[in-house]
């Protein structure tokens, strides 16, 4: 029998019984204002922050609050199943961990517990290239657990070929490659504070600790720390890159790939000609274009246009459980989540993120049930209406 993720509802309420009440909120709606009153301004603004003036983040939200459930009733939820099919491999349900760099700004435990939180429901977590963590050692701390590898594709060939070396020896099975970041998007809630984590090296470990990046510095990482941030800013992304250069990753990485941003269903389409075997459709939880399409009003386009080819996925602006659930019923296999869970790093470590897993499993498990579907599959656009204004 499948886990039914509903049963930490249980869990909760007998716990109560000896006067036990949850740590953190079940609404992860509230843990962005509880994680600004805990944490300083520069991190909190970094990870709450969008680009330009909010607008794309606050379209995310409306996108999926626009959309509503149509609930069925009397088709047997008894047993339910979470489980689905992604990039190969059986997911427990919908979700992965989307990549989220420099986590060490929200917990000293950084990527590492985040990870092993992952790893401990069963839910794969998307490493950043950004960590503050080497892949090496965050791939220890999640024993066999499903992790994939988020490419920033560098500049330096030799970098970029060493990263998937390494994300491959360290056992990352999908390569998830950000085309969105070309730039850092303009943001004001990081400017006004003049707040950039890498520039202090940051965020930086798997450029500091790589061979091939080692290689182009005149003087030891520890000896010229400034020359080496500088070396990591001027190869962190290529602007310059465009559709046939994909064809190196297909050459240097033999698992799925999966490209993360796109909007457009001519760039799905154009993924899916280079080969490769999904999309996520985000927007960068708004943090990039200022003024871009909400990521859920994208993701029908895109499913109709590669649905039965690629594998697509979703992220931007997922809250809580009904969000997952109108992410599928419009498509998306499975959704990647974004801040909660460094919210949830940030206000309570490793304990702190499987709280948010947990919750967002339970209310998506009780979502399912009331409104009639006990597998995911059987969820689609017409589970949902979408409303005017
Ligand atoms: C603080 C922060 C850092 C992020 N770092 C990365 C990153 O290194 N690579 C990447 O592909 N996406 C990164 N993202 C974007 C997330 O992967 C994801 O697309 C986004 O958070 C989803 O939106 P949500 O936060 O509304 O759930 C970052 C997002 C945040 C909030
Ligand atoms: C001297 C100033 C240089 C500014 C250029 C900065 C280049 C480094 C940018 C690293 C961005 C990592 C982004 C992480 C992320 O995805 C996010 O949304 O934040």
């Amino acid at each position: 029998m499948a886990k039914h993720w509903a049963d930490f509802q249980y869990e909760i309420y007998l716990n109560g019984m000896t006067g036990a009440v949850p740590r953190l909120p079940t609404d992860l709606t509230r843990l962005e204002e509880l994680t600004g009153q805990r944490l300083g301004p520069g991190p909190v603004g970094y990870v709450a922050g969008s680009a330009g003036d909010g607008s794309t983040a606050r379209a995310n939200r409306a996108a999926l609050e626009r959309r509503r459930i149509v609930p069925r009733m009397l088709r047997d939820v008894h047993e339910r199943d979470l489980s689905v099919e992604v990039l190969g491999r059986t997911l427990p349900a919908p979700l992965a961990l989307a990549p989220v760099g420099v986590l060490s700004i929200m917990h000293p435990d950084a990527e590492s517990a985040a990870a092993r939180a992952g790893a401990a429901q069963g839910v794969p977590f998307v490493l950043s290239s950004a960590s503050s963590t080497p892949m090496e050692q965050v791939a220890e701390a999640m024993g066999g657990a499903e992790r994939w590898f988020q490419l920033y594709w560098p500049k330096d060939v030799e970098v970029a070929r060493s990263f998937l070396d390494r994300a491959k020896a360290a056992g990352f099975t999908a390569l998830v490659v950000t085309l969105d970041t070309p730039l850092l998007s303009w943001r004001p809630r990081d400017l006004d504070q003049a707040y950039l984590p890498f520039l202090h090296g940051v965020g930086t470990a798997n450029y500091f600790s790589d061979p091939a990046f080692r290689a182009g510095l005149a003087k030891p990482v520890h000896e010229d720390p400034d020359a080496a941030v500088m070396h990591f800013v001027g190869m962190f992304a290529d602007p310059a890159k465009s559709w046939p250069d994909l064809a190196f990753l297909r050459e240097n990485w033999d698992g799925p790939i999966v490209l993360k941003g796109v909007l457009h269903p001519d760039d799905a389409r154009l993924a899916a000609d280079a080969g490769m075997d999904g999309v996520v459709v985000s927007n960068h939880g708004g943090r990039q274009v200022a003024g871009a399409i909400a990521a859920a009003d994208a993701l029908p386009g895109v499913v109709e246009a590669v649905g039965d080819r690629l594998t697509v996925l979703f992220d931007s602006g997922v809250r809580t459980g009904d969000d997952v659930f109108k992410a599928l019923a419009l498509g998306a296999r499975a959704v990647l989540l974004g801040r909660p869970y460094a919210y949830g790093l940030g206000l309570d470590g490793q304990a702190g993120v499987e709280h948010v897993i947990r919750c967002l499993l339970a209310e998506l498990d009780l979502t399912m049930a009331l409104s009639g579907h006990a597998i995911p599959s059987t969820i689609g656009p017409e589970s949902l209406m979408e409303t005017v204004g």
